[in-house]
């Protein structure tokens, strides 16, 4: 094992390249502030510092440097978000290995599928996993509080390697797969510090703060929360994924916490906007909130606006493939005649550019095209998927021949007046009914308009060569109980062709959604055709 040093204060201080390095690079200079809230029983709560954290990854780095694991082996790391989990992550990446987040009791075949393919040398559980069968050549071991034991060594293995390089992968994170086998995003040491670099430019935290994470581990949500909490000296809230069904708890939380910056899918504030608006108003000490994933439905976004009018609302688009790419702030207030929020320019150091078909450059405001990312932090790949990895990237646009690729993010987008960006919807939300061209989200946006309707989501069913029928879904507000899918369907019927109305038209509380917390499209197919 290399003799580096791991910990900022006996490094240069030049840009952190190595994740953790940027993830401790604030302990040196506030080894006392809190780095870790996390719930410990009821109404009590576990404080780890940043020193405490720097002892723990210490301890942990003992634990697995006497396995003689590779640089570059896998670690599959299936925790909840922690101070123990992050710890762990953080030895990982001191020791040169790249840890794979799974979550809490994955789906068996997803974990027979990833453990397949990433052939890990070691399983890594937190309190609260699951008991999967581990096959017996990969080492096994746990993490219960300050301790990592090793239960099962790995199997002996060649060693090659003699440095880490930032180029090395840090981790590779999952996809929810929408499309079949789930994409194994491989994040190398240098694309997520980057990004982390640019998002410090945004300057959204400061020490004083402690930011909620609401996001599960598998998902890269939570470490970019983990990178802008603890990149800027704050301090990292982590709210159980199982509080965020009670919204009462959810808010008790944020509030015994004390936590100034809550970050999540849009679909976390569903039911808090429905069963606890005057516990959401009364935390006085929120004055931020950030959001990404999936487009944050208007009518829910202007009732939180309106519980919340001194609070910063940041719009955070991007994919994992290049961890994310813009934070934009919602204008407070949001007049009344916004349809689209803006997702503004990429971050410090990253752009945003429109092509065609054809893969040529897009200038003109209001002509919609594929947004595509130039980024030092884009992926390396997608783990042994070269044919996937080759379709996702596109020489640059604007000099084809000098070897640059950018991101093809599969997202539809058009610029406005400033040159800000506009998120359209998914490419392959336009489909083709009845050999007329239609935009699901173009209906989707004209339900969202009906009075009381909160949320919705539109789905093509049928086969693409036969008879194709759109299905509407909405969830309306309390009081608007009384919404009839006749209702909703004249109003659709007011504003677009007839090939573009729902064929079906369901009320529902809720929109189903993903472990990742966005709307599960999959199971709303299920409740139609079952
Ligand atoms: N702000 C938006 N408005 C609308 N549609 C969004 C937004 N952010 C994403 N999306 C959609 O989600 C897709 C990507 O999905 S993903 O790869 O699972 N990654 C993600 O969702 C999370 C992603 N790493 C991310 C993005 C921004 C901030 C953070 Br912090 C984390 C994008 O291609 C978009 O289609």
């Amino acid at each position: 094992m290399s003799d580096r040093t791991i910990f900022p204060g006996l490094l240069d201080t030049g840009r952190e390249e190595f994740l953790h390095e940027f993830l401790l690079r604030m302990a040196g200079t506030l080894p006392d502030r809190p780095a870790v809230i996390e719930p410990a029983g009821s109404e009590r709560y576990a404080v780890t510092t940043y020193r405490e954290l720097e002892l723990l990854v210490r301890d942990h780095m003992a634990a697995l440097d006497g396995l003689g694991l590779e640089i570059g082996d896998r670690v599959i790391l299936e925790a909840d978000l922690s101070a123990a989990s992050i710890a762990a992550l953080l030895a990982c990446s001191a020791l040169g290995l790249t840890f794979v987040p799974v979550g809490t009791r994955p789906p068996e075949q997803r974990l027979a599928s990833i453990m397949r393919t990433t052939e890990p040398a070691l399983y890594l559980r937190c309190p609260g996993a699951g008991d999967a069968d581990i096959p017996s050549g990969v080492g096994l071991g746990h993490i219960e509080g300050p301790s990592l034991t090793i239960e099962r060594a790995p199997a002996d293995r060649a060693r090659r390697r003699r440095e880490p390089t930032v180029t090395d992968p840090a981790y590779v994170i999952f996809t929810s797969g929408t499309t079949g086998r789930p994409k194994g995003v491989v994040m190398s040491h240098r694309a997520v510090t980057s990004f982390y670099h640019g998002m410090m430019a945004q300057r959204l935290v400061t020490p004083d703060d402690r930011v909620a994470n609401t996001s599960p581990l598998q998902f890269d949500f939570s470490l970019i929360n983990v990178g802008l909490a603890l990149g800027s000296g704050a301090a990292l809230v982590t709210v159980p994924p199982e509080s965020l069904r009670w919204p009462r708890r959810f808010v008790r939380v944020l509030k015994e916490t004390g936590a100034t910056q809550v970050n999540g899918v849009p679909s976390i504030w569903r039911p808090v906007l429905r069963h606890e608006q005057q516990g959401l108003a009364d935390l006085d000490r929120l004055r931020g909130i950030l959001f990404c994933g999936e487009d944050f439905p208007l009518p829910e976004l202007r009732h939180l606006r309106a519980l919340l009018p001194g609070v910063r609302v940041t719009n955070c688009y991007g994919s994992t493939e290049s961890m994310a790419c813009s934070f934009e702030e919602v204008p407070n207030p949001l007049p009344a005649d916004v349809k689209r929020l803006s997702i503004g320019f990429a971050h410090k150091g990253a752009e945003m550019l429109l092509v065609d078909e054809a893969g040529r450059l897009i200038e003109r405001p209001g002509l919609v095209g594929e947004i595509v990312v130039r980024s030092p932090a884009l992926f390396t790949g997608y783990w042994d998927d070269p044919d996937a990895t080759r379709a996702a990237l596109l020489p640059d646009p604007v000099s084809p021949r000098s070897g640059q690729v950018v991101l093809r993010t599969g997202d539809l987008g058009h610029t406005g007046q400033r040159g800000e960006m506009y998120f359209c919807g998914r490419a392959d939300s336009q489909v083709q009914i009845r050999g007329n061209r239609v935009e699901l989200d173009e209906v989707r946006h004209r339900l969202l308009e009906f009075p009381g309707v909160m949320a919705a989501e539109v789905l093509v069913l049928g086969p693409a060569d036969g008879d194709r029928r759109l299905s509407a879904f909405v969830v309306v507000s309390a009081r608007s109980t009384d919404v009839g899918a006749a209702e909703l369907r004249a109003h659709c019927a007011q504003a677009l062709p007839t090939y573009m109305l729902p064929s079906e038209l369901r009320v529902l509380d809720a929109l189903p959604t993903t472990p990742n917390g966005k709307t599960d499209r999959e199971s709303l197919v299920a409740l139609v055709s079952g």
